[in-house]
C-alpha cells in the first residue's frame, strides 16, 4: 500500500504536534519532522514525535550535505526511522550515512531536490546502496510551476529503489503519483495549511488508494494565466503583499466603492494637474479584464467622474485606480463600478491632452508597467509585476492557506500569540 507522509514544515513545535495528530487521524502513515521544524526545534522534536507516535514511521528531514555519519547518528538516537541526505552531497557523505544508518538501524532517503540530472544521480546512489529515493521539487521551485510527476514517471520505469515523491502534491497529483509508481507520497502544504487537517489527510489517503482505473479522468490542465487569475480572485491584497515581502502596496489610494474587489491587467496613463483627456481616451482602448491605472499628480483637481465611470461600465472594464482625485461621488457610488482613488473633490480639470497611455508610471508610489497585474480590495491596491505574477499568485495562495489554518486554531481557543509561539520568535537583534 502506498504510504502517506505528512511533512511538518512549520517552525512552532506545539503546532507541529497538533497538526501531526490531526493528520494521523486522517490516515498519514509517516510523520516527517520537516527541515524548518528541525532547524527550529532540533532533535527534541524527533524525540517528542517518537513518544507520541510509537507505531508510526518518523522521518527526519535533515537534508544532510556533509558529515553524514554524525547527522544520521543524531537523528537515529533521537528516534527517527528514516533520515534524508541530499543527492547533491558527495558520494563519500552518502557512503558514510549508509554505514551510520546500518549501525543505528535506520534507513536513508536520498533527496533529489534541485539536482540538475535527477535520473542519472538516482542510478548512481542506487549503486552506492541507497534503497529509498525522493523525487522532490522544493517549495520555492514549485511556485514557478514545476512539478515532480514527469521525473517520477521516468524514474519509476528505471529503478528498483522505493520511491518517494514530494512537491506541492494535492489529492489530484497524489493520485497521479500513486499511479506513476510512487511508494511514499509526501504532502506538506496541502495538509498542514488546511483548515481541516484530518479531512485533507483523508482526501490524500482516498486519492492514492483509488486504483488508476476507478480514478476520474484528470481535469484539463488550466493555463498559468487562468490559474493565476483564479488565485488572485480568491486571496486578499494583504496576502499578496505578504507574499511580496511587504512590497507592491500603493500608498494613499483606497476604494471609493467598498466591497468591490478588482483583479486585472494595467492599462497605464500618465496625465497632469486634472487633465482628463488621456484617462478617458484610455477607457476606449480598454475592455473586460483591464484596469485603467492613472497617475495624475494632483489630489485637489478631479480627473475622473460620473461620465467617465459610465463609459467604463459600458466597456466592461474591471476597474480604475487613480493617483489623484475623483468627483461625482454619488454617481460613482450608484454605479457600483470599482473606483480606487486618493481623494474626492467637486472641481474638475480640463481635457488638454497632455500625457501618455501605456508607459511606465508611478502610481501610489509604486512602479506600474502596462500589463502588470493589479489587485484591489477594501485594504487597498497592490501591483504585481507581470514577469513574477504566477510565482506571486502561488506564494500568496500559500499565505492565504496558512492564515485559514491559523483562523481555525484561534477559533478553537488559541490566541494569535500562543498559536505562533510569538514570545520565542520576537526579534532578538
Ligand atoms: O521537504 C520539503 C521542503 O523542502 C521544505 O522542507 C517539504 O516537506 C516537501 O516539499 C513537502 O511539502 P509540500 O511541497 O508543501 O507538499
Amino acid at each position: 500500500m502506498v504510504q502517506i507522509q505528512v511533512a511538518l514544515d512549520v517552525v512552532e513545535p506545539d503546532r507541529a504536534v497538533r497538526i501531526a495528530e490531526e493528520a494521523a487521524a486522517g490516515g498519514a502513515d509517516w510523520i516527517e519532522a520537516g527541515t524548518p521544524l528541525i532547524k527550529s526545534a532540533g532533535m527534541d522534536i524527533i524525540r517528542r514525535l517518537r513518544k507520541i507516535f510509537p507505531d508510526k514511521i518518523i522521518l527526519a528531514d535533515m537534508k544532510t550535505m556533509d558529515v553524514g555519519a554524525a547527522e544520521v547518528e543524531m537523528a537515529a538516537k533521537s528516534g527517527a526511522d528514516v533520515v534524508t541526505i541530499l543527492a547533491a552531497a558527495d558520494d563519500a557523505v552518502i557512503r558514510q550515512s549508509l554505514l551510520s544508518a546500518k549501525k543505528y538501524g535506520v534507513r536513508i532517503m536520498v533527496d533529489l531536490i534541485s539536482f540538475p540530472d535527477p535520473l542519472a544521480r538516482a542510478k548512481e546512489v542506487e549503486v552506492l546502496g541507497v534503497d529509498l529515493i525522493n523525487v522532490h521539487v522544493g517549495i520555492d521551485a514549485q511556485m514557478t510551476g514545476v512539478s515532480p510527476i514527469e521525473t517520477l514517471k521516468k524514474l519509476a520505469a528505471e529503478t528498483d529503489m522505493e520511491i518517494a515523491v514530494a512537491g506541492g502534491l494535492t489529492p489530484e497529483t497524489a493520485g497521479e503519483a500513486a499511479d506513476a509508481g510512487a511508494d511514499i507520497v509526501i504532502v506538506g502544504s496541502y495538509i498542514i495549511n488546511s483548515d481541516n487537517v484530518t479531512q485533507s489527510a483523508a482526501d490524500i489517503r482516498k486519492a492514492v488508494d483509488l486504483s488508476a482505473k476507478s480514478r476520474a479522468p484528470a481535469a484539463e490542465k488550466k493555463s498559468k494565466e487562468t490559474e493565476m487569475i483564479e488565485i488572485f480572485k480568491k486571496v486578499s491584497t494583504s496576502n499578496i503583499s505578504d507574499a511580496m515581502h511587504r512590497k507592491g502596496a500603493m500608498q494613499g489610494i483606497s476604494s471609493k466603492n467598498p466591497g468591490k474587489k478588482i483583479v486585472g491587467r494595467a492599462v497605464t496613463v500618465r496625465s497632469f494637474g486634472g487633465d482628463w483627456a488621456k484617462p478617458v481616451e484610455a477607457i476606449d482602448i480598454s475592455g473586460p479584464g483591464d484596469i485603467v491605472v492613472i497617475y495624475n499628480g494632483d489630489r485637489d483637481i478631479a480627473m475622473w467622474g460620473g461620465l467617465a465611470t459610465l463609459t467604463a461600465v459600458n466597456r466592461k472594464l474591471e476597474g480604475v485606480v487613480i493617483d489623484g482625485a475623483v468627483r461625482d461621488f454619488d454617481e460613482v457610488q450608484k454605479s457600483d463600478f470599482p473606483v480606487f482613488a486618493s481623494n474626492v473633490v467637486p472641481n474638475a480639470g480640463d481635457p488638454k491632452g497632455l500625457g501618455e497611455i501605456n508607459v511606465e508610471i508611478i502610481c501610489g508610489n509604486q512602479t506600474v508597467n502596462p500589463g502588470d497585474y493589479i489587485i484591489g480590495d477594501d485594504s487597498g491596491v497592490v501591483v504585481v509585476p507581470k514577469e513574477r505574477a504566477y510565482e506571486i499568485a502561488r506564494r500568496s495562495e500559500e499565505v492565504w492557506k496558512r492564515e485559514k489554518r491559523l483562523f481555525e486554531e484561534i477559533k478553537n481557543g488559541k490566541t494569535l500569540a500562543s498559536a505562533l509561539e510569538l514570545l520565542k520568535w520576537e526579534n532578538k537583534k
